[in-house]
């Protein structure tokens, strides 16, 4: 049966897609993340993610989190979630993120950050 692992490619419900890189023996990995939408007016390019996910085992799926460094703006995402193999046998990862901006004056800090949810499916 499927394991979720996290490797490989996966489309969240925004069309953003990443790919997640093979997983070293304690579950870390590095991968690359494309966004179809950003905060910002900035051009979105491809932009580095590091993560670990707690090896699944047979009795639940695993946690995970990772976060990812955008290329093109001041900003910072982080995800975490679990992944689920859910009744079609499909491996659906369950998130939430927090994109916090750069904000240019303390007084801002108030407007920086965002929270959001979403799922991934395996490409
Ligand atoms: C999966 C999901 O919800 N999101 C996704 O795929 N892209 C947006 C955000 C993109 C931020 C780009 C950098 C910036 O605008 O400062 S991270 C959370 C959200």
């Amino acid at each position: 049966a499927k394991k979720c692992y996290l490797t490989g490619r996966w489309v969240n419900d925004l069309g953003s897609t990443m790919t997640i890189k093979i997983l070293n023996a304690n579950g870390d990995f590095s991968g690359i993340y494309n966004t179809s939408v950003s905060a910002t007016t900035k051009e979105i390019i491809p932009s580095p993610l590091l993560g670990s996910q707690h090896p699944p085992n047979r009795w639940n799926q695993s946690t995970f989190g990772f976060t990812i460094h955008w290329s093109f703006s001041d900003s910072i995402t982080v995800f975490t979630g679990q992944c689920f193999v859910n009744d079609d046998g499909k491996e659906i990862l369950k998130t939430m993120w927090l994109l916090r901006s750069c904000v240019d004056k303390i007084q801002d800090d108030w407007k920086a950050i965002l929270v959001g949810y979403n799922e991934f499916e395996h490409l």
